[in-house]
């Protein structure tokens, strides 16, 4: 047999195996485990060098050269625990937020920040309800944009104007999402399938590029206002909140282009990640009303009223909130999986497998089937919070089985060196959101159920028609 063909053999019993339902939970449990664990531990993301050969190669301007080479003194501002992870000429797209990451997971600074554009967001809700108080069909454009604005907010200290009624279609700020989402629709086939564009360049990868230069050419124009604006600045007197990330960055390097791409990177997947995950949490929380009150509940006693503020206490006292999250991305991962290349020889489940193999790991799979029914909870496909509780005695629980859950059984954030540098970004968008709509509001989807469409992203196909009732 050659090579391949015993490969492909082997990962055929692979597969069997692991979804056969002969096979004993005693055998499953700890080789699945150590299936995640061991690929998961591997630095190098999926597809690096075509990654590298597609998309930065095809972003004219964003990089003068090729490789970005970094200087002695950027470098040294890399925090040190960042330090050994590959830098961008593994995976330049997304390859250099992660030397950030500290400056992105400041909770007190992200609340800061986004809270007003989330009362400016829940004012806009209630402007868009119509007679029978519910959210037009286009509400999780609305979502986007709202998104759009906070990592504008961030990234850039800049307002893109989002949250204005009536966004013109042919804006800046539509534009940027419009290009965002022709990126993500046609990513997988330009960078993932055979690359035929390398002798034809087909639809999608004219689209796929289409949208990486209008992408780039409208967000380095705010990047170049940004920069612009800070030589006229006089720091001394401005409170650190108020220092966008993009000149914090400029500050300590004086490298433009430096924060042109990490800016660029945030944009690209900062907005419909959240966003899709705000819109199945809360379609959640409408089919399990009985939930949803619970969460009432808890948010009435950490905010006496409507307009409380969520700050980072707040947030830190609403674990009920948080579970519900965590079950959503459980149920519905926004990223259904993640990808890994061996970077060296493995032992998984019994098989040798060699170096440079590419796995996917699938999430959504994961935390819906295999690892659920084996390990814990008999039933994966009720939305069920409280399965993410602290029990009394301050560990996971399962509370039909007193068992603690294994944390690979939700990964939707990813895992290891290069997990989500976004996470506490976006859980701090979450909780302010969801707890300002959730206590203001008790909310209703009177259309059945929704479906759900891979595009790469894991997201609702139906219009979000929510209805919102005022609470006391
Ligand atoms: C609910 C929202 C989000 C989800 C579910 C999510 C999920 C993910 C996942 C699954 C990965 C790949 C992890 C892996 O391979 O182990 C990832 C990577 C990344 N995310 Fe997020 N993300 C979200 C929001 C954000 C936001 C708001 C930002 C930034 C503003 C962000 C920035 C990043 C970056 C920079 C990476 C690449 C990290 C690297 O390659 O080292 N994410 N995200």
């Amino acid at each position: 047999m050659t090579n391949i063909a015993e490969k492909k053999e082997k990962w055929a019993e692979a597969a069997d195996l692991m979804m056969s339902k002969k096979i004993s939970r005693k055998l499953l449990k700890p080789t699945l485990i150590n299936f995640i664990k061991r690929t998961y531990s591997t630095e190098k993301p999926l597809a690096a060098d075509r990654t590298y050969s597609t998309a930065t190669g095809l972003m004219p301007g964003a990089y003068d050269e090729d490789i970005y080479e970094y200087t002695k003194e950027e470098v040294d501002f890399i925090p040190k625990e960042y330090s050994e992870i590959p830098g961008p000429k593994e995976l330049p797209i997304i390859g250099n937020a992660w030397r950030f990451a500290p400056l992105i997971g400041n909770r007190e600074f992200l609340s800061t920040l986004l809270r007003p554009l989330i009362e400016g967001f829940i004012t806009k809700m209630e402007n868009m309800l119509d007679e029978k108080n519910e959210l037009p069909e286009y509400f999780l454009s609305e979502i986007y944009k709202w998104a759009l604005e906070s990592v504008a907010r961030v990234s850039l200290n800049t307002r893109l104007g989002c949250l204005e009624p009536n966004l013109p279609k042919d804006s800046e700020a539509q534009r940027i999402i419009d290009s965002i989402n022709t990126f993500f629709w046609n990513v997988a086939e330009v960078e993932l399938k055979m690359p035929v564009w390398r002798v034809y360049k087909n639809k999608s990868f004219r689209k796929y590029i289409g949208a990486l230069e209008d992408f780039r050419t409208l967000c380095l124009k705010y990047i170049n206002q940004s920069m612009e604006q800070m030589k006229e600045k006089n720091y001394d007197n401005i409170k650190e909140e108020n220092i966008s990330i993009v000149e914090r960055i400029l500050r300590k390097t004086g490298n433009p282009k430096l924060a042109a791409v990490l800016a660029l990177d945030l944009f690209l997947v900062g907005v419909d990640t959240t966003s899709i995950a705000v819109a199945s949490t809360i379609y959640q929380l409408t089919q399990n009303p009985e939930k949803q009150q619970s969460l009432f509940e808890e948010l009435k006693k950490v905010l006496p009223n409507a307009d409380s503020k969520v700050d980072v206490i707040a947030q830190e006292n609403m674990p009920y909130l948080r579970a519900c999250i965590k079950e959503t991305l459980r149920m519905y991962p926004v990223i259904i999986g993640n990808g890994r290349s061996l970077q060296s020889d493995a032992i998984l489940a019994g098989y040798k497998v060699p170096k440079g193999v590419n796995f996917n790991i699938f999430v959504l799979f994961i935390s819906n089937a295999a690892l659920l029914q084996v390990l814990c909870e008999p039933k994966p496909e009720k939305f069920n919070p409280e399965r993410w509780l602290k029990s009394g005695t301050a560990q996971f629980g399962c509370p039909s089985q007193q068992k603690k859950i294994h944390p690979f059984i939700s990964l939707p954030f990813g895992y290891g060196r290069r997990s989500c540098l976004g996470r506490r970004f976006a859980e701090t968008e979450l909780n302010i959101l969801l707890a300002k709509i959730f206590r203001k509001y008790k909310v209703d989807f009177n259309y059945g159920s929704l479906s759900y469409k891979i595009t790469p992203t894991y997201v609702p196909e139906q219009p979000l028609k929510f209805k919102l009732t005022r609470r006391n």
